[in-house]
């Protein structure tokens, strides 16, 4: 026995000897090209915080499709073409739909529960649920006449206090989501949960910045109470956690009040994402799921669409052609005695109208870097000989591929619809809603067809009813708009710039107020 244990002992030894040379043989794959780091600390230093997009398109000119960093120990990659952006996050997106964990945001704050941070079977089970919004047709049907009505608020909004467009596109943005998700029915109730929303929507900003707060370095800190100095972040997080659930909570148990028996579908209840699910899943553990689903929806979608809406006005006021041209196609569709509806709009009558919304996401592309996805896997992954560490954070630089000259043309930063009418029915198809502004795989936008339906209709109204013009100075000359730069969140808005909005006749004005008659 002695000597059999012996003869294992030394097999053992020998395997390991016989590894540890292959291992040294055969050496690991070398990572993706990036600009050389200091030790520790990594490229942490290079990362830049102003419109990283840009500076990250310039690297690739250097390093390829990918650039590889490392902060603090973090790898990251930069997807700089649409073809990898493919080829990692859709084509092998069992393993790169991961997310960053986020300890103050997520755990203190609480949005560890939303979709967009949600992973594994979870995700996969709430996305299931969100397929109730997977169709642009189906949305329209569904919610169609209510967002139609929506979009008349909106002008008349902008008729009143044109000045205030901004105010109108987000109160605009949270009445369509309340919409489409609770059924929420205008009034002081709901306008005080879009402020509400604006607020957590704001926090939400700041808690997911990455580098603001050490309990993202330092997780054991969030055990600590509050009045420890440096530990000031747990009070906050603990006020952002309760106006986040008020937030979540509220609007739900709303709509679920009023379907006590809604297994019997036998309910009071406005059509809405979240009566729908009730309705389909009535047992008691799918209830957080859609009650966080509901609430992902507000916080994914209020800024997106405005921000889209920023966008669209900019370019209005710079390219009046693109405008002129649309209005012109409309008044032939609709005429001018009435406001447009989704069946005038469809993509078959109104194709230069789905150009120009495809182009505002295009051009004014409002979440430039996208969201990270994680590489989940235990194992690392391999790309064009590079190696991918487990744990990795992929960011496409969707501001990039929108400027891809390849796909769009060599005048990329001009705002030109007829890009996407030259196209063949196979190229548009292929290029979905125009650009990778909503992201990839497993974690595409969620919200995608409720966001181009109401962008479609708020547009189309918009330009049906007003002139968006450029401002005259006080030497008679319209003012033109220069560089316009984007800020730099997550989501990127257009920097402050001078429009008019005012109707187009005294005929448009009233068909605006005729709409809002019932009011
Ligand atoms: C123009 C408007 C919008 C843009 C540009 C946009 C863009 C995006 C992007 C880039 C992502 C991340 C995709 C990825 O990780 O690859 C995302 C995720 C998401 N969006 Fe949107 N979005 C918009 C509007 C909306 C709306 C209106 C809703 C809700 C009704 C919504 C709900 C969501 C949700 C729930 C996620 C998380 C998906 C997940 O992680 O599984 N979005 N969006």
């Amino acid at each position: 026995m002695p000597l059999l244990f012996l003869d294992y002992l030394f097999a053992a030894l020998l395997l390991a000897l016989i590894i540890s040379l292959w291992r040294r043989r055969a050496p690991a794959l070398p990572l993706p090209p990036g600009p050389r780091g200091i030790p520790l600390l990594g490229n942490a230093l290079q990362i830049p915080k102003e419109r990283p997009w840009l500076v990250y398109a310039d690297w690739a000119k250097t390093y390829g499709e990918l650039t590889h960093l490392n902060a603090f120990g973090q790898h990251l990659i930069i997807l700089n073409t649409r073809q990898a952006a493919r080829d990692l996050l859709e084509k092998r997106n069992a393993v790169y739909s991961g997310r960053v964990h986020m300890t103050f945001a997520g755990e203190l704050v609480g949005w560890e529960k939303s979709v967009a941070m949600l992973e594994g079977p979870r995700h996969v089970q709430t996305r299931r649920m969100g397929q109730v919004m997977m169709s642009l047709a189906a949305v329209q049907a569904q919610y169609g006449e209510g967002m139609t009505a929506e979009a008349h608020r909106l002008l008349r909004n902008l008729l009143e206090t044109p000045e205030r467009w901004m105010d109108h596109y987000r109160s605009s943005a949270g009445a369509f989501i309340m919409l489409t998700t609770y059924g929420t029915v205008p009034g002081k109730e709901r306008d005080a949960l879009i402020e509400q929303a604006k607020h957590v929507v704001e926090h939400f900003s700041v808690a997911a910045t990455p580098g603001n707060w050490i309990v993202d370095f330092v997780p054991f800190l969030k055990y600590l109470p509050a009045w420890v100095p440096g530990c000031g972040f747990n009070a906050t997080g603990k006020a952002w956690r309760a106006e986040l659930e008020h937030l979540v909570n509220s609007p739900f148990d709303g709509v679920k009040d009023m379907m006590p028996d809604r297994w019997q579908a036998k309910h009071i209840a406005p059509p809405s994402i979240v009566s729908d699910l009730l309705e389909k899943n009535p047992e008691p553990a799918s209830e957080v799921l859609i009650r966080w689903l509901a609430g992902s929806l507000f916080a994914a979608g209020a800024d997106t669409t405005v921000g889209a809406l920023a966008s669209f006005t900019l370019a209005m006021t710079k390219f009046p052609a693109a405008q002129r041209a649309a209005q012109a196609k409309l008044d032939s569709l609709v005429g001018r005695d009435r406001l447009p509806t989704f069946t005038d709009i469809d993509p078959e009558r109104a194709p230069y109208l789905h150009a120009l919304v495809k182009e505002v996401l295009r051009w004014g592309i409002i979440v430039p870097m996208g969201f990270p996805h994680r590489l989940s896997s235990p194992g690392e992954d391999e790309y064009l000989g590079w190696r991918i560490p487990p744990n990795t954070l992929l960011m496409p630089n969707a501001w990039a591929m929108s400027r891809d000259r390849d796909v769009y043309g060599e005048d990329v930063e001009v705002f030109r619809p007829e890009r996407f009418l030259a196209m063949s029915k196979e190229q548009q198809t292929a290029l979905g809603y125009g650009s990778p502004t909503f992201g990839f795989g497993g974690r595409v936008c969620l919200g995608q067809h409720v966001a181009y339906a109401t962008l479609l209709v708020q547009i189309a109204s918009i330009l049906a009813t007003f002139d968006i013009a450029r401002p005259v100075g006080a030497d008679g000359r319209e003012v033109v708009p220069g560089e316009v730069g984007f800020s730099s969140g997550v989501v990127s808005h257009p920097d402050h710039f001078e429009t008019v909005i005012r109707p187009r006749s005294k005929e448009a004005a009233e068909l605006v107020q005729a709409a809002n008659a019932f009011e």
